[in-house]
């Protein structure tokens, strides 16, 4: 990628988008000498984020040249996705892995939107060197890899796809506990080898025996679900009190999940309270035989001791498919230089290893690239923070055709007294035909659509909000 222009052009955003006004930017002084005082603003399309708009003015028309916003997708995000980013005109440019920190600080450096997976870690250091970045699309469910707080106080919106993938992992799930059940890693693997051994001790039909779900959240419940159609008893243990699925009943206690289960599934987030949650302690908890599962995040398991209790019988088996460190992308990398358990786990025939591929499937894939893709163009487009995960959610309706001379300001700004006043004196000599404001914490994000207003007051108003103190990130929107 080349370069960034030091600033967005207001001059070249005639038919449709926005000003971006980070922090110590200037905008354009060409929206002056561009666009005529008389201008008038027409819509085409009723809403932000459809066909082509025009700014008429006494010049010729323009057209946007939406090249210039900058996208960069990690980690392989799902063509579904890339299908609609690549549809509104933007530059897209996508990768199949992660980056090493300091290649991701270069490359952030240059781009509006950034897409990435589980494996991309946006730390306070990276998002700092973020200067022209307004979102993030998390494409996937968990968002612990962001600096959430720190992205919100810097204006960076960040959205998520909070279910669609639930399914394929509470099926990874299941596929598992009958694996465990039945040894089938073991025989298969034998069999590979040559070796034909025919045996049923230490193997179970599943039907009947208890399944412990820790975290009854998307995943969790759906898992309930599938796990009592085959027969299976299930109890669950989460922080809140939940409705059971089915006939599945809810314990006090993670103790009383643990002693009562022959199967103990983990379905929590990646938070302070949930690390290390299945320690040496958890473990002197669980039955003897019982099995772990764990499709959650890899700090949720404490891995010297689940060694331990593997290597002495205290459980017959687990199965992982996360790991307290992950390579970027794919090759030779679960060994000990990664990871100091990483030959141990490998040593252990009644573990069950796989690379992070609990929401891997083509369906869950194809509906994350549409969910997450939708959701950036509507917040670049208009604004639109519903499902964001770290700003409040904001919408106000599009505008319609009658809306001439119009424009959409975004003010995100710190939640402190006073501001609304400030704005709206700002805001005052147009016609502000609706207006929403809302606070998550200490960020607050504005949103308000006015009338009467011409191209050359647009800079005006623009650099009237970045001089407020309260100020994080101005947007104009028309
Ligand atoms: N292996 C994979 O490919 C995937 C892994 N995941 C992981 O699975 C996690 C769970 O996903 P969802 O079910 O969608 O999340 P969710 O947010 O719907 O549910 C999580 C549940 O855990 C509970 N919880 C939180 N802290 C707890 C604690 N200390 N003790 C007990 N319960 C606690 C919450 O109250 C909530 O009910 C995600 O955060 C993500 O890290 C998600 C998708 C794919
Ligand atoms: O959705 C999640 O949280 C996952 O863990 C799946 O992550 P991935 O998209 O496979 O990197």
């Amino acid at each position: 990628m080349a370069e960034l222009p030091p600033l967005i052009d207001m001059s070249k955003m005639s038919s449709a988008k926005d000003i971006p006004i980070k922090l110590g930017r200037q905008v354009s002084s060409s929206l002056n000498s561009s666009t005529s005082p008389t201008a008038t603003f027409q819509s085409p399309s009723n809403s932000f984020s459809g066909g082509e708009r025009h700014i008429t003015n006494q010049r010729e028309l323009k057209p946007f040249n939406r090249e210039e916003f900058r996208i960069l997708l990690l980690e392989n995000v799902n063509q579904s996705g890339k299908e609609i980013l690549n549809a509104e005109g933007y530059q897209v440019e996508s990768l199949k892995s992660s980056l090493p920190e300091e290649e991701l600080i270069k490359k952030i450096r240059n781009v509006h939107v950034l897409g990435i997976r589980s494996k991309t870690k946006l730390s306070e250091k990276v998002l700092k060197e973020a200067k022209h970045l307004i979102v993030v699309g998390c494409f996937c469910i968990g968002t612990n890899q962001v600096d959430l707080e720190y992205a919100a106080r810097a204006g960076i919106a960040v959205f998520n796809s909070p279910f669609a993938n639930s399914r394929s992992v509470a099926e990874l799930v299941i596929g598992e506990i009958i694996v465990l059940a039945r040894q089938l890693g073991d025989r298969s693997n034998e069999l590979h080898k040559g070796t034909w051994n025919k045996v049923s001790a230490g193997c179970w039909e599943i039907r009947g025996k208890t399944l412990g779900i820790i975290g009854y959240g998307h995943i969790g419940s759906q898992l309930s679900v599938l796990a009592e159609a085959m027969g299976m008893n299930v109890i669950y243990y989460d922080v809140v009190n939940l409705m059971a699925m089915g006939t599945s009943r809810q314990v006090p206690t993670l103790k009383e999940l643990l002693g009562n289960s022959d199967f103990v599934s983990c379905h929590v987030p990646e938070l302070p309270e949930t690390k290390n949650m299945i320690g040496v302690q958890e473990f002197e908890w669980m039955r003897t035989g019982s099995y772990l599962i764990n499709a959650s995040r890899g700090c949720v398991i404490d891995i010297p001791a689940l060694v331990n209790a593997s290597r002495n019988g205290k459980i017959a088996g687990a199965a992982l498919d996360v790991y307290p460190s992950e390579p970027g992308g794919n090759g030779d990398y679960f060994h000990n230089e990664l990871n100091c358990w990483a030959e141990d786990l490998r040593s252990l025939k009644n573990i069950i290893l796989t690379p992070h591929i609990g929401g891997s499937t083509e369906e869950a894939q194809q509906a994350i690239g549409v969910e997450v893709s939708s959701a950036l163009v509507k917040y670049v487009n208009s604004g639109v923070t519903l499902g964001a995960v770290n700003l409040p959610e904001v919408n106000l309706r599009s505008l319609t055709l009658d809306e001439t001379n119009h424009a959409r300001v975004i003010y995100i700004h710190h939640n402190v007294p006073g501001v609304l006043r400030k704005v709206n004196e700002i805001l005052g000599d147009h016609n502000v035909e609706k207006q929403i404001t809302d606070n998550k914490g200490d960020v607050a994000y504005l949103m308000a659509d006015i009338s009467n207003v011409l191209s050359s007051d647009l800079k005006d108003i623009a650099d009237q909000l970045e001089n407020l103190s309260s100020r994080i990130l101005t947007r104009v929107l028309y």
